[in-house]
């Protein structure tokens, strides 16, 4: 393993005490792209800032391609890079120039670092922009140079704090493209996100962490198959006394894994039987259905019965 962390807790102290981290253990392959998926507030960037030696834990261990992480920092720091959640570039500095300086740093000779720096623009598609400072960059752009950056001194890990926070769309498909870039090169990605379509496109495992505790581990495919459904009909009910009834009743349907009682209505996890839509609307109409959404069985979904939450709420 490439990472390993064992019974990681912090606790914040202050006029209230916050423990954001309450007892992780993980463990990451070399090579694979690895996610840990939460609301916000679920410890993850602090998970990662202990990880990459800027937060010190409370209990707990984290060896990083065999170091210990938190009694060698220093040590560790030279296998890892680091895109944190807020664009860290300096703003003094061109393009180049935050690359290259950041390879002298590491201890490259001034040839090896021009080297170096001219290939990371030419692999991450910066070449026009080189003397471009990062005022002048859209985020897309400053979040392919930090994560250049964040490699060029050939880190075996590289831990991306909620990557594509504030990037368009476009941008965010490019940033997953050029992540996946980096697992052909053999460098193994740790990164955080709370969205899930991207946990579940680009991230081979994934943690799903909440409150500081990590709630499942696994592959996306393993994770919305332990559901047991395909679809979920998210039905929306103007009489809502009978709501807890309808569910019962939807409960029993052939190709219904699973119905609850939401705020509104009922959700139900079906297993795509023919015909079961039409039974279920059949059903729900004398309920006064208001409205029905239906959506493929997600990570959302395993959020959802995990937790009894909304991964955005
Ligand atoms: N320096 C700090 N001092 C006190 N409390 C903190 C500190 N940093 C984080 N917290 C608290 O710890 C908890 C976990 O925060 P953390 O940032 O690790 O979560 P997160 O899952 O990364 O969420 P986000 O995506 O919002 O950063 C939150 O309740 C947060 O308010």
């Amino acid at each position: 393993m490439i990472v390993e962390v064992r019974g990681l807790r912090k606790v914040y102290s202050g006029k209230q005490e916050v423990t954001a981290v309450d007892g992780i253990d993980l463990s990451v392959k070399p090579g694979e792209i690895y996610g840990l998926l939460g609301p916000n507030g679920a410890g993850k960037t602090t998970t990662i800032s202990i990880c990459t030696t800027r937060v010190i834990p409370t209990a707990g261990t984290v060896r990083i391609a065999g170091v210990d992480a938190v009694a060698n920092p220093a040590i560790s720091r030279r296998a890892i890079g680091v895109v944190p959640q807020y664009n860290t570039l300096d703003r003094a500095c061109t393009i180049s120039e935050n690359i290259y300086f950041h390879c002298l740093f590491f201890g490259f000779s001034r040839a090896e670092a021009k080297a170096r720096t001219t290939q990371l623009l030419d692999q991450f598609h910066l070449g026009e922009r080189t003397k471009a400072y990062p005022s002048q960059l859209s985020g897309g752009l400053a979040q392919r140079v930090q994560i250049a950056r964040a490699i060029a001194h050939r880190p075996k890990v590289l831990f991306l704090d909620e990557p594509s926070a504030g990037l368009d769309p476009q941008s965010r498909i490019a940033m997953w493209e050029a992540v996946r870039a980096l697992r052909e090169e053999g460098i193994t990605v740790v990164l955080t996100t709370h969205y899930m379509e991207e946990a579940d496109e680009l991230c081979d495992r994934v943690a799903i962490i909440d409150h500081g505790k990590i709630l499942v581990e696994d592959t996306p495919a393993a994770l919305k198959n332990s559901v047991g459904a395909q679809k979920v009909y998210e039905l929306h009910l103007r009489d809502r006394e009978s709501i807890p009834a309808l569910a019962a009743t939807l409960a029993g349907y052939n190709g219904v894994s699973k119905a609850e009682p939401t705020g509104d209505g009922v959700r139900v996890l079906a297993h795509g039987a023919d015909g079961l839509l039409a039974e279920v609307l059949a059903a729900a109409g004398p309920y006064g259905l208001r409205d029905l959404n239906i959506t493929e069985a997600s990570l959302e979904t395993v959020f959802i019965q995990l937790t009894g939450r909304d991964l955005r709420e």
